[in-house]
């Protein structure tokens, strides 16, 4: 296969329908989904020439966590929906392109079987976690535990959940719930009426009363970074500056919180601004080709993350699917950087994107 797009056509022949559509889909009229991929195909590059740009070198830090190419894989759920192995197929993939793997907390493997599967293929592979902070902050504070002695890196809180989008593919599928066999596993155990079983369960962990009090909390139980992910308004970037988080995540959730927000790539500009390179900007939603990656790190990101593509090579060839997606996206973005004059990610600057 050739593009992401080559894996999402054979990914949906594979999966069940309503399984596809939970992948893809996005909030109400996905607008915000659509808009995300659209609005890189109204950006226009402009290389620079004669800057002998061989001997590329691809490799970033982040927050002290070393990556072969600055183009992560970005927490999605429920990866044994899409294939057998789920997210140890996932680890591997990542781990054997070098590259960190952002673990959804709604996996559907322990995170300690996940971070055993990484180990098999790296000694040392970059996993950071997601959390959705709960009002149980006793238990939110044991999967820190088990997450921090699995080894991950940093956590990664995510921010645009007060409540879940309502995605109307879902309800029209009825797809509310994980099949029998399958569980959200980092959630087994938490409590009397919260099996954690099911998908509907896992709706209700979203917590709405999240604050900027819950990240200063998170920060005095664990010496790892801790970044936030899922914020749009360079306001929000400035008091994630003010608040000590170590980075952040501009992210709209593949399109599938509020739609009508807008494309990351387009809020981009004015978040790494506000930043002013205070601490490191990750940006996802919609990359789906080197040029993408190029335009992002152009206007200010260190990093972007893949969500869709990355579950689309699980569905369509497991772990082999998975490297497939994520050798064809640093090739694409390696090629991307040398027509653009450029041998490593920070060369680009945000002159050489016109809209
Ligand atoms: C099927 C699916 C599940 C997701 N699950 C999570 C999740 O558990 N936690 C989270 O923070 N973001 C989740 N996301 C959002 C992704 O981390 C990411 O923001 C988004 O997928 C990026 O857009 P892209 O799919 O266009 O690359 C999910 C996205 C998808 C498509
Ligand atoms: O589907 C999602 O986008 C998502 O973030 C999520 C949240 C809770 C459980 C499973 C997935």
């Amino acid at each position: 296969m050739r593009t992401i797009a080559e894996f999402e056509a054979t990914a949906r022949e594979r999966l069940d329908p309503a399984h596809y559509d939970y992948f893809a889909g996005g909030a109400q009229d996905e607008i915000t989904l659509r808009e995300n991929e659209e609005a890189y195909k109204r950006l226009r590059l402009v290389p620079r020439v004669l800057r002998g740009s061989d001997k590329r070198d691809l490799s970033v830090d982040l927050l002290g966590t070393p990556s072969s190419m600055p183009i992560l894989v970005a927490p999605t759920a429920f990866h044994r929906l899409a294939h057998p192995d789920g997210e140890l197929a996932t680890a591997r993939a990542a781990a054997r392109a070098g590259t960190i793997m952002i673990v959804s907390m709604a996996s559907t493997t322990a995170i300690e079987d996940i971070a055993a599967a990484a180990r098999e293929v790296a000694p040392d592979p970059g996993l950071w976690f997601q959390l959705y902070l709960q009002p149980d902050l006793e238990f939110t504070e044991a999967i820190v535990r088990r997450a921090e002695n699995a080894g991950v890196k940093a956590f990664v809180v995510t921010v645009d959940s007060p409540v879940l989008g309502r995605r109307e593919r879902d309800d029209r599928n009825a797809f509310h719930d994980l099949p029998p066999g399958l569980a959200v596993e980092n959630l087994r155990n938490i409590g009397e009426n919260r099996s954690g079983g099911t998908a509907s369960h896992v709706r209700d962990i979203v917590m709405s009363a999240l604050n900027w009090d819950h990240i200063a909390w998170l920060r005095s139980k664990t010496r790892l970074p801790v970044l936030i992910k899922g914020l749009l308004h360079a306001e929000d970037a400035r008091l994630a500056v003010h608040h000590g988080v170590a980075g952040i995540v501009v992210s709209n959730h593949g399109g599938r919180q509020l739609d009508t927000v807008p494309a990351t790539i387009d809020v981009l500009p004015e978040i790494a601004a506000a930043v002013g390179g205070a601490l490191p900007v990750l940006l996802d939603g919609g990359i789906r080709r080197g040029t993408d990656v190029v335009k992002a790190l152009a206007l200010g990101a260190d990093a972007v993350g893949v969500g869709r593509p990355v579950v689309w090579g699980l569905a369509a060839g497991g772990r082999e699917g998975v490297s497939e997606v994520l050798e064809m996206l640093r090739a694409d973005f390696d090629q991307a950087l040398a027509l653009c004059g450029g041998r490593h990610p920070a060369d680009l600057t945000p002159d050489q994107v016109r809209r």
